[in-house]
Parts: C-alpha cells; sequence; structure tokens
C-alpha cells in the first residue's frame, strides 16, 4: 500500500512536471523598458498605437511590453489574432480591464455596461436583446433617415444657401462664423499667409503638395475641378478668375462668406495660396505616407509642427499626462457652451431636476434590485397635440414636456427636462422638395472624344447641366474644351483607354471663376460626430433631433472618452489630476453626469412609451423588453441606463470618425477622389455645374459603388478607428501564438498594427484602394489620365448594402507577397483575416452593418455634392498623422478642417483657369 502511494505521489510529480503550465514571457520578445516604468514612457504619446506599430514591425506579430507591474503582450498576427478573438481554444474573454475606464463615458457611477463588463450573463442578454435592432430590416429603415441627415449636412455646407434654422449642421457652421467673419477678412486680404510658409517646409508638406498647383487654396477657393475623364493631361493652369469665391463678392450678394473657419482656427485656415494650377499629369496613382515620423528611438520626429503637450512639463507630469483635458478640440467646446445652440442642444443643467441616475450603480445588473420604474405608470402628454403614438412623458415631466410639445410638437426633450425649449418648429429634413436629377440618362454623346486642352471639366461636374452641356458638345467638342465645359459620354465605363486614376486635367484650375461661389471651410469631424449622433438616436431610439442635446452629447463624449483613455495608461491619473488639475477633473465630472442625464431621459423616454408593440424589433424596444437573466424582471433604472451609453459610445463615435477619416483620405489623395467621384457620376449621383442635385442614392447604390467601398475599406485598413479595441486579460494560462501566457497578462489584439504591419500587408503605408479590387481590375474610374480612358473594375465587390461586411480576409487585390512574409514571433503566416475592422469572434461589431450603411451614405451625398481639400492650417498628411491620437477612437486632435467646394465652384474654377494665362 505504501509503495502504491508513494508509487502514485511520484507519477503524480512526475505529471505535473511534465502538464504544469510552463510561462513563456521570457521569451516574448518585446522594446527593453526600464526599471519599474517598463515602457510607460514609450506609450505616454497621445498617438500611442504608432509606437505600437513601430514594435510590431520589430518585433514581430506578438510582442510584449510592459506599463510599469502590468506585461502587455500586443497580438497583430492574424492568425493569433483570430484565436484570441474567437471561440474555440485559445480565445480569451474579452475582460473589463481596460475597458473599465470607459465606463466613465456610460455612467456617472462606473457601473459597468455589456461593453465592459465580464459578466458574461450581462453581456449576452443585452448582445441578444440589441442584436435585432441591427437586423437588415431595421438598416433598410435607418436608411431614410441617414439619408436625410447627410443632405442636412451637405446643405449646410453650400456657401450660396440661405442659413437654415432647421438645419442643426447650418447652426453648426453659422455659429463659427459668428466668431470668425471679421478675423477671416482681415486675414483674407493679408499677402501671404503663414500657410504657405509652412508649405515650404518639407516636414509640413502633403504629398500633393509637391506640386504646387495641388495646393488647397482656401483663400480663392478654386479646387480642383472634379473628375477629368477625357484624358487631358496637361492641366489647366493659370491664375486667371475673377475670384467669385472671394470674400467681397460673397458679401456683396449677401452669400455665407466663403471659407470661414470652423472651430475657432481661423488664423490658420484662411491664407491664399499662390500660383495656379496646372494639372499634375505625373501625379502618381498610388499614394505614399512618408517615411515613419518616428526615429529610430521611438521617438516622433518633427513633432514641434504639433503643439505637443507634455514635453516641457516635468517628468511625473509627462508621465500622467497633466495636460487638461480641456487642452483638445473636445474640451473647448465643453468648456466654452455654445451661445448659440439651438434650444435642441441645450446643455443639460446638473441641477435640472428629474432624470438623475441612481447613484447605487456599482454593480447594477447585481439580481434583486428593484425595479423603480416599472411601478410607475407612464403617463401622457397633456398637451393635446402629439399624435404620436407611443410618447408620453414620464410623471415628473408632464409639464414641461407640454410645453415643449407645443412649441415642437416632439414631447419629451431628451437633453433637458426643464423643458427650456425655445421652439424650433417642425424638423424639416432641409434638403427640400426636389425632383432627383436625371442628369445621368441624358450624357452627352460626343464625351469619347478627348478634349485635346487638357483643361477638360469632368462630367461630374456638368453632368446635371446635362441638356446645355449636351448641346455645347454637340455643337463644338474644341471649344468646349476651351471653356472647360466640355463633358464625357457616360463616366466610367466607355472612357477609353488603361486605368489611370488620376485625371491630369482635374488638378488644374488656377483661378477662381466668375460666379464660381467658393466653398466653405468646416471642421468636418465635427458635423459628423453630430450627424452620426442624430441618425442614432433618430433610426435606433425614435428620438428626434431636436428634442437630443447633440453638441453637448458629443463634446462630453469627446471630454470623458480623452480622459478615459489617458487613464488607461495611467491608473493613477485621476488621483494626480484631482492634486494637480482639480478644475480640469471637476470639468470631467462634470460632463460625466450630463452624459448621465441624457441617457437617464432616453431610459425615461423608452419606458413612457410603455412596453413595445409585438413583433417591434427597433433597438429601444429590444431594450424594453430586456430582463434581467436571472430574476426574469425588467431592468430597472440603473441597470439599463449604463446600457443606453455604451451604444451610444459605440454607434456614433465610430461611424463618425470613420467618415472622417475616408474624407481626409480623399482630400489627400486627390486624384482618389476624383476617381470615386467618377465613379459615382457614372450612376447619376453627382450634382451640375449649375447647381442641380443629383439623384438620392438608393440603398442599392450603395453596394454598387466598388472603388468607392475600395477607399472605405483602405481607409478602415489604414486609419481604423478602434484601432486599440478588443483588449483582454488572462485569466489562465493561455496560449497566445507560440508562447505559453500567465494569467494577469493583458493580450491585447492592436487592429491598427494588424492593418498597418509590414508583416501582414504589402507595402502597407501605401493608400492602395485598389488594394481591394480584383487582380486586374481598377481601372481608373474618373480619370484618363497619360493613358487615356479607364474601365470599371473589373470585379466588382458589390456587397448587399444592409448585410454586414464579409471581406474580413485578405483582399483580392494583395500580392503574395504579404501572405508569404515572416509573422515575426507569434508563429505561423500572415494569411488570414488581416482586416477586421469591426474586430472578430463572438464579440465583434454588433452595428456594422448599420455603421456601414451611415458612411456609405454619408460619403455618396457629399461627394456627390461637394470637392473636399485638406485646409493648409492642418499642416499636411504627416502632420495630421502625427495629430492623431486614440480616444477610445482613432480621431484627429482638434478636429478635421476641410475646404468644402460645390461643384458648380469646382467646374468653374476650372473654366477660370482656362480663361487665365495658364489654360
Ligand atoms: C464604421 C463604424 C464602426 C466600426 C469601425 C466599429 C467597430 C467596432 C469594433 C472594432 C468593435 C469591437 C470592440 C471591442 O471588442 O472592444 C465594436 C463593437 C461594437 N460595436 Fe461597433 N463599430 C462601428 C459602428 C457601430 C455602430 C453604428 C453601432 C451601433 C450601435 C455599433 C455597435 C457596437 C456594439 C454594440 C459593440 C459591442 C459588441 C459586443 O461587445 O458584443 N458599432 N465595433
Amino acid at each position: 500500500m505504501s509503495s502504491t502511494w508513494e508509487e502514485l505521489c511520484f507519477y503524480g510529480q512526475l505529471a505535473s512536471m511534465i502538464f504544469a503550465p510552463k510561462y513563456d514571457l521570457p521569451r516574448v520578445p518585446g522594446p527593453p523598458g526600464s526599471f519599474a516604468l517598463g515602457n510607460i514612457t514609450a506609450v505616454m504619446r497621445p498617438d500611442y498605437h504608432v509606437q505600437m506599430l513601430e514594435w510590431a514591425n520589430q518585433y514581430g506579430g506578438v510582442y510584449k511590453f510592459s506599463l510599469g507591474f502590468q506585461w502587455v503582450v500586443v497580438v497583430s498576427d492574424p492568425r493569433v489574432a483570430v484565436q484570441v478573438l474567437g471561440r474555440g481554444p485559445g480565445s480569451i474573454p474579452r475582460k473589463c480591464v481596460g475597458y473599465k475606464f470607459f465606463d466613465l463615458a456610460t455612467n456617472a457611477e462606473g457601473a459597468h455596461s455589456f461593453f465592459t463588463t465580464s459578466d458574461e450573463a450581462q453581456w449576452a442578454a443585452v448582445r441578444k436583446a440589441a442584436a435585432a435592432g441591427f437586423s437588415s430590416a431595421n438598416v433598410r429603415k435607418a436608411f431614410p433617415i441617414a439619408l436625410r441627415h447627410a443632405r442636412l449636412v451637405a446643405s449646410s455646407l453650400d456657401p450660396s444657401a440661405p442659413p437654415d434654422p432647421n438645419n442643426p449642421y447650418t447652426a453648426l457652421l453659422h455659429h463659427h462664423n459668428h466668431h470668425n467673419h471679421f478675423n477671416h477678412h482681415n486675414h483674407h486680404h493679408g499677402s501671404q499667409s503663414h500657410h504657405n510658409q509652412q508649405g515650404n517646409n518639407p516636414t509640413l508638406q502633403q504629398p500633393q503638395s509637391q506640386s504646387p498647383q495641388l495646393q488647397p487654396r482656401s483663400g480663392t477657393a478654386s479646387p480642383p475641378a472634379p473628375a477629368s475623364t477625357t484624358g487631358g493631361s496637361s492641366g489647366g493652369g493659370g491664375s486667371g478668375g475673377s475670384g467669385g469665391g472671394g470674400p467681397s463678392s460673397a458679401s456683396a450678394d449677401g452669400r455665407l462668406p466663403p471659407n470661414v473657419a470652423i472651430g475657432g482656427v481661423f488664423e490658420n485656415s484662411s491664407s491664399s495660396s499662390s500660383g495656379g494650377g496646372g494639372g499634375d499629369a505625373t501625379a502618381k496613382p498610388v499614394a505614399q505616407l512618408p517615411p515613419s515620423a518616428v526615429t529610430a528611438e521611438g521617438r516622433p520626429s518633427g513633432r514641434s509642427a504639433v503643439p505637443e503637450r507634455g514635453l516641457r512639463r516635468g517628468f511625473l507630469s509627462r508621465l500622467l499626462y497633466l495636460g487638461s483635458p480641456a487642452t483638445g478640440r473636445a474640451a473647448a467646446r465643453n468648456s466654452s457652451p455654445q451661445p448659440d445652440s439651438a434650444a435642441a442642444d441645450t446643455p443639460v443643467g446638473l441641477d435640472s431636476g428629474g432624470g438623475a441616475p441612481s447613484a447605487s450603480a456599482a454593480e447594477p445588473w447585481a439580481p434583486g434590485e428593484e425595479d423603480e420604474e416599472a411601478a410607475a405608470p407612464p403617463r401622457p402628454c397633456t398637451c393635446g397635440n402629439c399624435g404620436r403614438d407611443g410618447l408620453r412623458a414620464q410623471p415628473g415631466a408632464v409639464a414641461a414636456a407640454t410645453d415643449m410639445c407645443r412649441a415642437t410638437s416632439h414631447p419629451i426633450p431628451i437633453g433637458s427636462d426643464s423643458g427650456s425649449d425655445d421652439g424650433g418648429g417642425d424638423r424639416t429634413d432641409g434638403g427640400g422638395d426636389r425632383t432627383d436629377g436625371d442628369a445621368g440618362s441624358s450624357d452627352c454623346d460626343v464625351g469619347s472624344v478627348s478634349c485635346v486642352g487638357g483643361a477638360s471639366a469632368s462630367g461630374s461636374a456638368v453632368t446635371a447641366a446635362a441638356t446645355a452641356a449636351a448641346a455645347t458638345c454637340n455643337g463644338s467638342v474644341a471649344s468646349d474644351c476651351a471653356a472647360g465645359v466640355a463633358r464625357r459620354a457616360d463616366g466610367i465605363s466607355t472612357s477609353a483607354g488603361g486605368g489611370g486614376a488620376d485625371g491630369g486635367g482635374t488638378e488644374g484650375g488656377g483661378g477662381s471663376a466668375d460666379g464660381g461661389g467658393g466653398g466653405v471651410l468646416a471642421d468636418i469631424q465635427e458635423h459628423l460626430e453630430l450627424s452620426m449622433l442624430h441618425v442614432f438616436v433618430e433610426a435606433l431610439f425614435d428620438i428626434q433631433p431636436e428634442d437630443f442635446p447633440g453638441r453637448q452629447v458629443a463634446a462630453d463624449m469627446n471630454l470623458v472618452l480623452e480622459e478615459a483613455n489617458e487613464r488607461l495608461k495611467v491608473p493613477l491619473r485621476k488621483v494626480a489630476m484631482a492634486l494637480r488639475q482639480p478644475m480640469a477633473q471637476a470639468r470631467v465630472r462634470a460632463a460625466q453626469l450630463r452624459l448621465a442625464k441624457v441617457y437617464g431621459n432616453m431610459y425615461d423616454t423608452i419606458r413612457s412609451r410603455g412596453p413595445p408593440a409585438d413583433g417591434l424589433t427597433d433597438l429601444w424596444a429590444g431594450l424594453a423588453r430586456l430582463r434581467h437573466p436571472s430574476s426574469g424582471s425588467p431592468l430597472s433604472r440603473s441597470q439599463l441606463v449604463p446600457e443606453i451609453g455604451a451604444l451610444m459610445m459605440a454607434g456614433f463615435d465610430t461611424s463618425s470618425h470613420s467618415v472622417a477619416w475616408v474624407l481626409f483620405a480623399l482630400a489627400s489623395w486627390p486624384e482618389v477622389q476624383q476617381r470615386v467621384r467618377g465613379e459615382l457620376e457614372a450612376r447619376g449621383l453627382v450634382a451640375g455645374a449649375d447647381g442641380s442635385p443629383p439623384r438620392d442614392p438608393s440603398l442599392d447604390d450603395l453596394s454598387q459603388l466598388p472603388y468607392l467601398n475600395a477607399v472605405i475599406d483602405e481607409t478602415m485598413r489604414m486609419f481604423p478607428v478602434a484601432a486599440t479595441a478588443s483588449v483582454r486579460e488572462v485569466t489562465q494560462p493561455t496560449r497566445v501564438g507560440d508562447y505559453v501566457i500567465p494569467p494577469g497578462v493583458i493580450v491585447w489584439p492592436m487592429l491598427y498594427a494588424l492593418h498597418n504591419s509590414v508583416h501582414n500587408w504589402d507595402r502597407p503605408e501605401e493608400f492602395r484602394p485598389e488594394r481591394w479590387l480584383a487582380a486586374g481590375g481598377g481601372g481608373g474610374a474618373g480619370g484618363a489620365g497619360g493613358g487615356g480612358g479607364s474601365s470599371p473594375p473589373s470585379t466588382p465587390r458589390s456587397r448587399d448594402a444592409t448585410a454586414a461586411v464579409s471581406e474580413t480576409e485578405a483582399p483580392p487585390g494583395e500580392t503574395a507577397a504579404a501572405a508569404t512574409a515572416a509573422s515575426g514571433g507569434g508563429g505561423g503566416g500572415a494569411g488570414g483575416k488581416r482586416f477586421m475592422p469591426f474586430s472578430d469572434g463572438m464579440k465583434s461589431c454588433l452595428g456594422q452593418a448599420l455603421g456601414l450603411m451611415e458612411v456609405r451614405t454619408m460619403l455618396v451625398v457629399l461627394l456627390g455634392r461637394y470637392v473636399f481639400q485638406l485646409d493648409p492650417s492642418m499642416g499636411g498628411l504627416e502632420a495630421v498623422r502625427r495629430n492623431m491620437i486614440m480616444s477610445l477612437t482613432l480621431k484627429i486632435k482638434g478636429g478635421l478642417r476641410l475646404l468644402a467646394t460645390p461643384l458648380r465652384a469646382a467646374a468653374g474654377a476650372t473654366a477660370g483657369a482656362d480663361g487665365g494665362i495658364g489654360g
């Protein structure tokens, strides 16, 4: 017996020696760190994702770094990432370790939402309840809403449109105009701005600025003409044109001044750049990021161009990133409430009563919590004016809601239960009725004739002027070309020749043409945040934008997320801020409380509607039906409010910044923009030079735009908004690639590194939408530079516009090089899923079909009406790249200032160019 026992012990020990986990953490490669601090200082940069990418390139697809005593294993090897995010062996539950800071943005008490909880039952219940809200049918229902808001955004950018008090985005623009008008004029009439000087600084130049004619001209508002499709190669230079878009003419005719800065950046924004535009016949079809802005030591180079926070501060301050959270645009907006905000944007008073979040929300999903709201029956609004099904005011807000209702016919202002609405009147879609321009059907039939003048305007510029243009073309092609209004026949498909994307002549346009109309300089990021927020609350919660304090919510969300992001890097930051910067700390707290109040009011609205009708699958209905998984009782306020906050956070920040990045890319690489516009034009989705609007896109159109979708994919690859999502924490010994990792280690599948690592992609630093088109395809849709015309992509990646993307595999246009590239320490090839902007596995994005639809709709509407250029004050592509910040999503610090020039003005500019000396 005793020998048997000894034998058992022996074999037991042997087994434990064999099977005991052997941790491989020491073997995992990674950057050296300093004692105690590890690599904390290296990740203090606001763009720490760039640092992580550099390490990925250097150390491979699985590497480690340390945040003091916390080890982090970063994964950018596709095979390993899929494993970690998936369900099978090697998957790691999404624990809330890194996420808990984002609870700051979803409720005031730090309670976990399903997005951040490690309670799988909570996650499963909410995900299931919400999932139906994102069905194809609901995406279809949301489309007209997205379209209406896209049109509102578009009309808000039109300098010739009269201010529309019902357009929330016009209000956004006008607010800033008031502030900047005077400066604008002063500055505009100055001779040379520092932008020109800035443009001479090679470290700040955009790629296209190497050709002076490609410099945006915010002062004269002469953008590149829309896509040339007739193969002009020389471009119309010239300094002619009488500057129809100039401020004096604008003010003379009572129009909005063009080029008016948004966001208090005027001093940097309104210079005139000299030089007319010859076309850039040699523009590279492949746009390339300049070599890394980071030195070999991992330090950003040339960062002086960007306001650097912390460099001159002490070490501790820098470590804790004690720059005020109010330094960012978000905070600027937050700390200076908009005086002319529409009533809908009334900031939520902290003490306005009603709707206050429950304070006992440390663990909101604890079963057995009393559901106080379930006991309070909703009372109908007494205004007698609603007439809208299911809208009822809460008891405490009936009077206010009634007032509101009388004024606006929408009873419950979400942002304020004080009822301080000043009456916005009925909502209009701002777009006005209009007939769909059937421009595409009346295309001129002479477009196959090349325009020898080189400065031909594209079809997109003049398509809607079909009749006139056709008559002109039919009469005299040559003279039309000289006048800059020659048009092509049929957009993409019939142009002859090879696939140059950069229509040579289209960058021309040296001067503004009479009547050009000019453009508007806008912080487009701000417009997009607000519009996506509106789409979100209207489509998913049936809450009208005028009842919702969108601007305040967007500003508060930005502020809080930025702070959350800093605390994620340094958990001690809250303490440090309280000591060093109590006011900043107070601002964050105030923003949190305001957000909590808004979410609380949304909850009240949902509850006040009573039980949702059978068969209703809207998101709000799903949430209203939600029951606690164990008790089966309806969720209490404190349980549901954080879930609403989490959905809000996930739903608008991502899609708005995805659009912003695409517009940034298109402004940075104009030849790509032209080609997109050519594709749109072929479907009749581009405005005419006479200002006639394009037809509205249908949902089906969205999936029939292969080049635009390739551009979106390429942007999401290069600038994935959820750059650092999907952090996990290992709770048991887990194999990650070739290594067994001990519990307590954070495993971080880093989407930004996955999408940009040299181990995964062929020349990842190049912005190359063609990589998403099937091999052999990718002919220029809009341009005909040099080689002539183009053909449509041979294999359009048409996608169901209501379905989530399925193409998370390697794109077809990628070469085999990337697939065979070494993947570094993680082992395994780099094939498989190298593209997952919506993450992967069971916790991947729930709203991706909705998000993509919103992104595409906004882009189609905007690009069909405007040419976008990067404002020189942005400092060019490289400066923007350095100015990327991670604050849950990847965004541009300080906003994205773009010059939006209506296509009619762009066409006019081309005509002016032709009439000028260089034409
Ligand atoms: C283009 C826009 C979007 C992108 C790039 C995007 C990306 C992502 C990513 C990467 C994740 C995973 C996050 C993680 O694991 O930490 C995620 C999760 C999520 N997204 Fe999106 N998203 C977008 C739009 C939306 C929209 C419009 C909604 C609507 C509410 C939404 C709702 C969600 C939700 C609810 C989750 C959490 C899913 C879960 O935990 O089960 N997203 N998104």
